[in-house]
């Protein structure tokens, strides 16, 4: 999977080579570049933002460095097989949920735009949409100052689905949202701490009955805490 970031903050992206994606990084599995988007502005003070047409606050980043932006990471997609997603994490766009990342991990080309101000020029993405298939995402129901935040989380629960990626693919499966529940409660030794035991169930070696208590505390963690994922 090759992944692109453009952003004015590059140094924001350090995380990349750590934890997890550092080590898909390092593996093969993903080939992730960072760009900075002043690499893409040919004036003496690499500006990329501008005011707003129609007044307000605030300044509007410019389309011509994105548009270079955009040619330099696309180009080499012309002749790809499918084209290159390009997501545009804002706080107006489709909210970001596990079923989204499972689709974007099957994705051979991811592209993230991190808007900085009060967001990118609009025709960037109308641009983009010509040539890639762009996906306006949001973290989550609040606003940050730009989408780097975002990306970051976007990555990590992205590419921890590439198959190779997590040591034990069985953890994925059992995870909050893999299955639409929240995860179940969970315990290690020492089976009695500070006078708070581990559930009998979980050392009877009864598998059967294990399974059941856990799916049961998901199903009633979900409906005390997000009933919204047992609608519909
Ligand atoms: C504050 N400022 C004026 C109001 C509009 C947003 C702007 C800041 N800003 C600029 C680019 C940009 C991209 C994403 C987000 C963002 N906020 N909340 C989310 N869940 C986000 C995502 N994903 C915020 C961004």
């Amino acid at each position: 999977m090759r992944i692109d970031v453009v952003t004015i903050f590059p140094d924001f992206f350090s995380v990349l080579d750590v934890s997890l994606l550092g080590r898909a990084r390092q593996s093969g599995l993903v080939d992730a570049r960072v760009h900075d988007l002043r690499a893409f502005t040919h004036d003496r003070h690499r500006t990329v933002d501008d005011t707003p047409y129609g007044g307000g606050a605030g300044m509007v980043m410019k389309p011509e460095p994105w548009g270079e932006a955009f040619d330099a990471v696309l180009g080499t997609d012309a002749s790809a097989q499918t084209p290159a997603t390009v997501v545009f994490p804002s706080p107006a766009g489709e909210r970001f949920t596990q079923a989204i990342a499972h689709e974007l991990a099957e994705a051979p080309h991811l592209v993230f735009a991190c808007g900085r101000y009060e967001g990118i020029d609009s025709r960037v993405a109308e641009h983009v949409a010509t040539r890639a298939t762009v996906r306006e995402l949001s973290l989550g129901d609040y606003v940050l100052n730009g989408g780097e935040v975002a990306v970051v989380a976007m990555l990590e629960a992205i590419t921890r689905l590439v198959p190779g990626m997590v040591g034990n693919p069985e953890s994925i499966v059992e995870e909050s949202h893999a299955d639409g529940l929240l995860e179940y409660p969970i315990y290690t030794k020492p089976a009695t701490w500070r006078g708070l035991d581990v559930p009998d169930v979980l050392r009877s070696g009864d598998h059967g009955k294990v399974a059941a208590w856990r799916r049961e505390q998901a199903i009633e963690r979900t409906r005390r805490v997000r009933p919204d994922l047992l609608e519909g």
